[in-house]
């Protein structure tokens, strides 16, 4: 827990990520990110400079047990709101998607965002990890055509929410060995595509990748987090 606590404080310092008096909302999908994402919440709370509330959101997409879940929250003393929806039913049988993806993602974001908000949340705090950041990067350049990634920390206008990821620098393998070492009830992933997404097929690759080229998935994170050095060709500076 020490190693991933203070991976998450220099991610929290580093994007000024709380403030005095935030209301947290998790994002609990009951996946081995989100259950490590509550835990280090719970126990950075204990010595945040800035003190703070936490609950914890779980979307239930139709038809999923999350009864472990209540009694994680209940040992932890965080309070608990499960929000039925009708998302696995709209992604699957109503819009029959072939890239569901996208559409499941964007729904859950606004389901999570509107319940955190209706229940006083000022923030919403997701369990992205450092391994997530690559991925999405070099998706966006392979699949988009474009240099993008989403960020450590996001303000919604429109709703008044800033959206967190404080697990940014944690690499997977920590939420995995977390996941572990403290036994996290996990709820398995309801989703047919799981497993069988761009995502997992770039996963592999960038595992290979840093096989052949040791040291490149660092050095991709490092070009995610260099701004400075940044060096796109923009046409009316270079001519
Ligand atoms: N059903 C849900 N209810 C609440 N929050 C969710 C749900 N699904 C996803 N989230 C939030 O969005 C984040 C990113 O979602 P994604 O589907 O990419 O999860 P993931 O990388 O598989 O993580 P996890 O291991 O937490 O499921 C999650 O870490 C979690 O914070």
């Amino acid at each position: 827990m020490q190693k991933l606590l203070s991976k998450a404080r220099q991610a929290i310092n580093d994007f000024d990520m709380i403030q005095e008096n935030d209301k947290i909302a998790v994002g609990l999908s009951g996946g081995k990110d989100s259950l490590t994402l509550l835990h280090i919440l719970k126990n950075y709370q204990k010595f945040s400079p800035q003190a703070f509330e936490l609950i914890a959101i779980t979307l239930n997409p139709g038809g999923v047990d999350n009864s472990p879940l209540y009694k994680l929250c209940k040992d932890l003393e965080i309070p608990f709101y499960e929000v039925q929806t009708d998302i696995k039913e709209i992604v699957f049988d109503i819009r029959k998607e072939k890239n569901p993806c996208s559409l499941c993602a964007n729904l859950r974001r606004g389901a999570l965002n509107d319940n955190a908000k209706k229940l006083g949340c000022n923030k919403v705090a997701l369990g992205h990890h450092k391994d997530d950041a690559i991925e999405t990067f070099l998706m966006s350049m392979l699949y988009e055509g474009r240099v993008n990634c989403f960020s450590p920390k996001t303000h919604m206008d429109r709703q008044d929410l800033t959206i967190i990821r404080p697990m940014i620098y944690i690499d997977e393998y920590m939420t995995k060995k977390a996941a572990r070492d403290f036994d996290y009830p996990i709820i398995k992933n309801p989703c047919p595509a799981d497993g069988k997404t761009n995502r997992q097929d770039i996963k592999e690759l960038v595992s290979k990748l840093n096989k052949e080229i040791p040291g490149s998935k660092k050095n991709i994170f490092g070009a995610l987090n260099n701004s400075d050095r940044l060096f796109i060709w923009d046409k009316e500076k270079i001519k």
